[in-house]
């Protein structure tokens, strides 16, 4: 009998194992291949996470094709493995993360393209000649290429092919990019980020597993050093990936790739093409492409060589994925160094309280910038008491900022003022009957959008046009908006600065990605004289003229309640504040806040980072609090409340009791509802990961399973408590 090799095959699915299937020779692990799954035809890939047991070889189906992409990575392979441990996800729904480009696993077709025979046509034209002397260089060129060259339609190329001067030829496809040069324009260090540089270099010339965190202020030219970092990677002949947490922070990081390296990475995020997907994953699984700049995602690409990973801003939230799997990309960045033997640079103005307890526990090498790389101070930062400097009924700058601005202006800068909320305004009420427009599928207000005219949810995507009368008691002009939102904020900035030309840059812009670059490269230019902004511009960007920042709120991230409120919020704030005066000038940051006394402003405005994260790691150590013990949260959601709850209970009551493990809840979620969905909370907290994960695999394997439409999420770390 032929097929007499069983093998394991991983499948993208929610199952908890690898299944068996037979092959008529053995095959590499990492082997993508289509195998019969009940009456269906499915990918999946050959894994090598148990021994085959002895089998009844009748009943296992064989494997249908074998296809032509390369094996998936052995360390890859080995990531999605950890990945699915770690946050105790089916492993194929972590595979699923890697395999999602499938048009990638076909060959690439080559280009079609022409090129001179040297054969004559039978009549000459003007057109013609045209096509001739451009293609007379030898070349290969795309048919559309050398009729747009030559300003000519595609039918007078195809006539010249039909007559036989001009032949088709297939050439093999383009690289998505260069490869960057290594030495190709080092900058002139400053004396510390040379010595940093050579502390990174030392470490991936190592080729061994490290994390190293560059803990410097802003503006200290993080960039340039963990470039040097890649450097040295690609030198050695490794791929490097760079994270960061949002897409519309790596343009810039493209750019200053390119100049530094010659030629720009690729880049991997959500709003890419499929075809530049596709190329993007077979380059870096075919070795072409040699570094990425990208998104968490990135992660799970199939690197052949890969050397070095860096996440950029690694405080960022925005690299824990809350849905599906749900992971962080910067602690999952760590583990695959780990896993697969090379070193792991964090960057950031305001590490993670969880990156400076691993640095001073000596797990992470600590490397400390401290000044500007123009020699600039950072910005002074200026406290303003709402309750004794209040804005204008009805406005939301208070006269101090507000004079600060029309400084700022008045000597050629940029201002940015900064408000975490999108939109026109958070809340809609009607002032005769009360009545609040809230999201039918969620627990949460309705979010007006005024230059859309719609009010619309932001967690579930609702919208509905805002009504000219109120829908519960008919009164007519009875709605109004409460609280700013960007919108708002830009038309106060009009009101008050009607010559100043302001901008809006938010998640909301229309036209994606490539406007936002736009307007992000016309803010760079000095375009805009006020920019008004959500945390979309709070971070990693560079401003040259700007040099004042005003926090509209800066109590906003405070209310959250949950243990890392005042740390996200003292990161935030340090950010956006750190946006001004990074071409050398002296800057300002002015803050609004109705609790001055809080020890995040105070922390702000004495300019002592130091001190607020010593404070905080203390409180976090007093209160058992993570990285002093392990959490984790799980969310029983489901259509219907009571059986949601019930379930929530019911697996409260099947939970082990053990020594060091506290199990509270359920509590209905603060987001009680979301997209229809009715939510649960529990909390675990254990004294180490090792203990949380054992406990938590033991009682999820005894608890009683969510049938119908129940769900039970288990996020491991959790940073949302929501
Ligand atoms: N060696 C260098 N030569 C020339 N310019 C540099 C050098 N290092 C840094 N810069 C410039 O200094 C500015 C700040 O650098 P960079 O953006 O890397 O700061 P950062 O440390 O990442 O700050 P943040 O955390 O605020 O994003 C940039 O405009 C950058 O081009
Ligand atoms: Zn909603």
């Amino acid at each position: 009998m032929p097929d007499t090799f069983p093998l394991q095959v991983l499948l993208p699915y929610a199952l908890e194992r690898s299944y068996t299937y037979l092959a008529d020779r053995p095959l590499e692990p990492g082997t993508i291949v289509v195998v019969p799954l009940g009456p269906r035809e499915v990918l999946g890939v050959v894994w090598d996470d148990e021994a085959p047991q002895t089998l009844n070889a009748g009943k296992l189906k064989p494997i249908e094709a074998v296809l032509p992409a390369l094996p998936l990575p052995h360390p890859l392979m080995r990531l999605v493995d950890f990945v699915a441990d770690y946050t105790l996800s089916p492993p194929g729904m972590v595979l699923r993360m890697a395999l999602r480009v499938t048009a990638a696993l076909a060959p690439e077709k080559p280009v079609a393209a022409v090129r001179v025979t040297g054969m004559a046509p039978d009549r000459s034209t003007a057109a013609r000649q045209r096509v001739l002397d451009l293609a007379g260089d030898g070349l290969a060129w795309s048919k559309s290429g050398l009729a747009t060259a030559a300003g000519v339609s595609a039918s007078v190329v195809d006539g010249l092919v039909k007559q036989g001067a001009l032949e088709m030829v297939l050439l093999p496809p383009r690289p998505v990019t260069r490869s960057p040069v290594p030495d190709f324009a080092p900058p002139e260090l400053s004396g510390a980020q040379a010595e940093a540089g050579a502390q990174l270099r030392a470490l991936v010339r190592d080729e061994a597993f490290s994390v190293a965190l560059i803990d410097g202020v802003t503006g200290a030219g993080k960039t340039e050093v963990f470039f040097e970092a890649a450097a040295e990677a690609l030198e050695k002949g490794r791929q490097v990936l760079i994270l960061m947490p949002e897409i519309a922070l790596t343009s810039q990081a493209l750019e200053r790739f390119a100049a530094r390296f010659g030629s720009p990475p690729a880049e991997w995020h959500s709003e890419m093409s499929p075809k530049l997907r596709e190329r993007v994953w077979r380059g870096v699984a075919d070795g072409t492409v040699r570094a990425v700049v990208g998104a968490r995602s990135a992660l799970f690409l199939p690197f052949c060589e890969l050397g070095l990973v860096v996440v950029d801003e690694e405080h960022d939230g925005a690299y824990k994925q809350e849905e599906g799997v749900i992971y962080h990309a910067r602690d999952m960045a760590v583990a695959y160094g780990h896993l697969a033997g090379f070193p792991v640079v964090l960057s950031s103005a305001t590490p993670s309280v969880e990156s400076r307890v691993n640095a001073q526990r000596g797990r992470y090498r600590h490397i400390h910038l401290d000044q500007r790389y123009s020699g600039a101070g950072l910005p002074d930062v200026d406290v303003v008491d709402l309750r004794e400097a209040p804005p204008e009924r009805g406005r939301s700058l208070s006269p101090k900022l507000v004079e600060a601005v029309r400084q700022t202006l008045a000597q050629g800068h940029q201002a940015l003022l900064f408000l975490n909320r999108r939109g026109y305004a958070p809340l809609t009420l009607c002032r005769h009957c009360g009545h609040r427009f809230t999201c039918p599928n969620c627990s949460t207000w309705l979010v007006e959008h005024r230059f859309r005219g719609v009010l619309a949810c932001h967690h579930c995507g609702h919208e509905e046009r805002r009504p000219e009368a109120c829908p519960a008691c008919g009164a007519e002009d009875s709605l109004v908006a409460c609280g700013p939102g960007v919108e708002r904020l830009q038309e106060e900035a009009l009101d008050l600065f009607p010559e100043a030309r302001s901008l809006v840059l938010s998640s909301d812009l229309a036209g994606g990605v490539q406007r936002l670059r736009l307007e992000l490269a016309a803010v760079e230019k000095g375009e805009a004289d006020i920019i008004i902004g959500t945390q979309l511009v709070a971070k990693g960007h560079n401003f040259p003229k700007l040099t004042l920042v005003g926090v509209v709120d800066a109590d906003l991230g405070l209310a959250q309640g949950d243990p890392r409120a005042a740390e996200r919020t003292f990161q935030l704030l340090t950010q956006v504040a750190g946006r001004a005066g990074r071409a050398g000038q002296s800057s300002r940051a002015f803050l609004q806040t109705w609790q001055p006394g809080h020890p995040v402003m105070t922390a702000l405005a004495g300019g002592q980072p130091e001190a607020f994260f010593e404070a905080e790691v203390e409180s976090r150590r007093r209160g058992g609090l993570p990285p002093f013990s392990r959490l984790a949260g799980i969310i029983v959601s489901g259509p219907e409340r009571a059986a949601a709850q019930e379930h929530a209970r019911a697996m409260a009551r099947s939970a082990p009791r053990e020594e060091g493990v506290e199990l509270l809840g359920p509590a209905e979620a603060p987001l009680a509802l979301i997209r229809g969905r009715y939510r649960f909370r529990l909390l675990v907290r254990a004294a180490s990961s090792n203990q949380l994960h054992r406990w938590l695999r033991a009682w999820l394997a005894a608890a009683p399973k969510a049938r119908g439409n129940l769900r039970v999420a288990v996020d491991v770390d959790p940073q949302s408590f929501l």
